[in-house]
């Protein structure tokens, strides 16, 4: 059963440990995101965060602990419509001959039934999100013939045609010019005035700064900050200063 206060959060991590290859890359992480949250995962890099975010729309398995989405335990979450996700790069594409029509269009399968044919509404949202991401000139090209750069706004794009309540970005911006990152910003803005939630990792936060409402940092598989987004900036850069993962020649 679903309470209603289990119902109004978006995301509940409970005692999430996560085993990659015989090594505990998360410990015991707990947090909760409510409905209408913009949250930033933050942290240096191999801290875990796109374990995290990968665990959280349930492409790897927790060790212990458990994940929900809308209150319902993600082994047996099927309401992916209600989810876009952006992951970190497009391995789902590499090497299929994939369009750039194609790969948005794919951010609509959960609505659809297999090989039926687009609706004119589906069509339409992804134009709109074509149009969005400055990409509808090259819809019919291969995905592998674009720049990283194009190819993170066409997984932009995917996430945004099915206008979900729940958005996971994992970098999404890395690699996109300033101006592209600046009309993602806006779009996710107007998604967030509606009510979207937002689970973002980033490094570089860029024109999506302003909208972040919560930050949480991650260091070596554990949460270290949970709170308002400015103090976080200072302890993400105390932690990448002092005692991250990284080599010497990194810090
Ligand atoms: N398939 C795997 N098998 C074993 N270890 C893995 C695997 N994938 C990731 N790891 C390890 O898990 C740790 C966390 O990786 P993760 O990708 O979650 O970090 P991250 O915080 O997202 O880093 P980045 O900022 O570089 O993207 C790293 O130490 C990494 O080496």
């Amino acid at each position: 059963m679903t309470s209603p206060d289990t119902a109004a959060k978006a995301v509940q991590v409970a005692d999430l440990s996560v085993d990659l290859g015989g090594r505990l890359v998360l410990r015991g992480v707990g947090l909760q995101i409510r409905q209408g949250e913009v949250v930033a995962v933050l942290g240096t890099n191999g801290s875990g965060k796109s374990t995290l975010i990968r665990t959280v729309v349930g492409l790897l398995p927790a060790a212990r602990g458990e994940v929900r989405l809308f209150g319902t335990p993600v082994p047996r979450f099927r309401q992916w419509h209600r989810v876009g996700y952006v992951p970190q790069r497009l391995t789902a594409a590499g090497g299929v001959p994939a369009t750039v029509h194609e790969v948005v269009s794919s951010g609509l399968l959960s609505e659809r039934r297999l090989f039926a044919p687009l609706r004119a509404s589906q069509k339409q949202a992804i134009d709109e999100a074509l149009e969005i991401v400055d990409m509808a000139h090259r819809r019919k090209d291969a995905v592998a013939e674009l720049s990283g750069g194009q190819q993170q706004r066409v997984l932009i794009a995917r996430a945004l045609v099915s206008d979900p309540e729940l958005l996971i970005l994992d970098e999404p911006t890395a690699g996109v010019d300033l101006a592209s990152q600046q009309i993602f910003a806006d779009a996710i803005r107007a998604r967030v005035a509606r009510g979207t939630t937002v689970v973002m990792v980033s490094h570089d936060l860029g024109p999506m700064d302003a909208l972040i409402d919560r930050s949480i940092v991650l260091r070596r598989g554990r949460i270290v900050y949970d709170g308002p987004p400015h103090a976080s900036q200072t302890h993400a850069h105390v932690h990448h200063s002092h005692g991250g993962e990284e080599p010497g020649w990194l810090s």
